[in-house]
């Protein structure tokens, strides 16, 4: 491990804080991590993991023990003395789709009077084109730099991606500042982009456009699948195995959500809109995720022999709450968004997730309202009339199907939204299935 003196300093300790934080002193620097949010702070430094990130908890407690990485309170106390400061705040949608930039202005402001002469500021939240001069606006210090890298770790997989990454793209008007922060990366072997901040920034929404544009593409060939009788998971593997197109990001589910592709794709086409493009493939590609949602509203509608817009007195089992496995994170998760929609219809909703088991950790601020959460998966087959599989948690596929047909009853039948199951054990333990683009 490199021991180097330069001192990092982290605002915001949520999923790319955290990780981001807990990354560097893993590569060998000095990290002060950051965070208004008192509870958070008080469980960091007691040894506790707010969120469910894989391989986190590990990094952190070696970090730590090796007095390279604390938590304080507050942006101020992470950022003094520091040579690089990364902001690590949300960015969440605004009223009108485009991103809401008020906490980086806001860390900022809080910033901008403690700064050493010479820190350079990096934005690593998902901010519009225009944003590192805004936070230079908001900064009004000359002696200090802003440099956007933007990141691009996956939710479940964030120390991996943080550690082993595709590319680090750096930003900057200033040469020598972004060079401060490659360096940063010099223990990771991975190819170093550095740009302009406007490109910087365009690269991370484009990715995650292309990205949710792969997903909206294969869920439109599974529709397609399902009219003509064609397997989805054939045609993935022979349209995938063009390494042009490649296999990753084509799996067909109900739709993408989570706290990045949602407000980050509207944000695209907001950001296109003020500068007077009008991109309307990635409006195309939100419209598919929207049916995507429908389509899936429809199959527990068919199910039950029923129309979407009246479920009431049918009992929705759910396996499967967050939107996608390895994560604890339900913001714009599927499944929370068609459970509303099937509750509004009339349904009763019954829901496991790992995550969960029986009752929300602090963390998970969401409106549960109304569904009931069991304590094990195989409780939400008692008296189930239709099983969603909204979820791909390995683990669902091991439940004993014999015991969820038992459970549930005859007629009940499963609508794998992951296509999760084997369609041919579901049905052969008395159950009746419905995937996604297959037949
Ligand atoms: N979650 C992801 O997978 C992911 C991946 C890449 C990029 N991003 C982007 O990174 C940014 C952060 O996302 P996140 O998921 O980590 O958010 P998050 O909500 O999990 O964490 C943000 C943290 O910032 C803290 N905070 C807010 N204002 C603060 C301030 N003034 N001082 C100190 N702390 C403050 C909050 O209390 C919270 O703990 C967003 O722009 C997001 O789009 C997220
Ligand atoms: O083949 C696939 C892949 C993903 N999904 C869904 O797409 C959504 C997003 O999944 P994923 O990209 O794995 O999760 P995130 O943690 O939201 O990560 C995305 O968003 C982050 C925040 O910007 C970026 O940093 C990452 O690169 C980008 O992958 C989820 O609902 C998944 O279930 C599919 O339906 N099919």
């Amino acid at each position: 491990m490199p021991e180097t003196e330069i001192r990092l300093g982290v605002v915001g300790t949520g999923y790319v804080g955290l990780t981001t934080g807990a990354c560097f002193a893993h590569m060998g620097h000095r990290v002060v991590c950051g965070d208004i949010d008192q509870r958070k702070v008080d469980l960091l430094n007691d040894g506790h993991i707010p969120i469910v990130e894989d391989g986190l908890e590990q990094i952190v407690n070696d970090a730590r023990g090796v007095g390279r990485l604390e938590f304080v309170l507050g942006s101020q106390a992470a950022a003094t003395d520091a040579d690089i400061v990364f902001l690590c705040v949300p960015t969440p949608q605004g009223d009108d789709g485009s991103a809401d930039l008020s906490y980086i202005q806001q860390a900022a402001r809080e910033i901008a009077p403690i700064l050493k002469p010479g820190a350079v500021v990096v934005n690593k939240s998902t901010v519009p084109v225009g944003s590192t001069v805004a936070v230079e606006r908001e900064l009004q210090r000359d002696d200090v730099f802003v440099v956007s890298n933007p990141e691009f770790l996956r939710e479940g997989t964030a120390v991996r991606d943080f550690l082993q990454p595709d590319r680090v793209v750096i930003g900057s008007a200033d040469r020598g500042a972004a060079e401060k922060v490659a360096e940063l990366y010099d223990s990771i072997d991975t190819p170093i982009i550095i740009t302009d901040p406007a490109s910087a920034e365009t690269i991370k929404y484009a990715a995650n456009g292309f990205l949710a544009m792969k997903i909206s593409f294969v869920n439109a060939v599974a529709a397609m699948c399902e009219a003509v009788g064609a397997d989805v998971a054939a045609v993935v593997d022979g349209i995938g195995s063009d390494t042009r197109i490649g296999g990753q990001f084509l799996k067909p589910g109900p739709g993408w959500g989570g706290s990045c592709f949602p407000k980050d794709s509207r944000a695209l086409v907001k950001i296109a809109e003020e500068h007077g493009y009008n991109f309307s493939m990635m409006k195309g590609v939100i419209d598919v995720n929207t049916e995507q949602r429908g389509r899936m509203i429809d199959k527990v509608a068919k199910a039950v022999g029923r129309h979407h817009s009246n479920l009431s007195g049918v009992t929705v089992g759910a396996m499967g709450l967050t939107f996608k496995a390895g994560t604890d994170d339900l913001r714009e998760s599927p499944a929370m968004a068609i459970i509303a929609d099937l509750r509004r219809a009339g349904a009763r909703v019954r829901a496991f997730d790992p995550t969960t088991c029986g009752e929300l950790s602090p963390h998970q601020e969401s409106t549960l309202d109304g569904i009931e959460l069991t304590k094990e998966l195989i409780d939400v087959a008692d008296g189930a009339d239709v099983i969603c599989v909204f979820t791909e948690w390995p683990e669902f596929a091991k439940v004993d199907l014999d015991q969820v047909a038992a459970r549930a009853g005859a007629g009940t039948t499963v609508v794998d939204m992951r296509n999760l199951f084997d369609p041919f054990a579901v049905k052969s333990a008395g159950l009746g299935y419905d995937g996604v683009g297959r037949n």
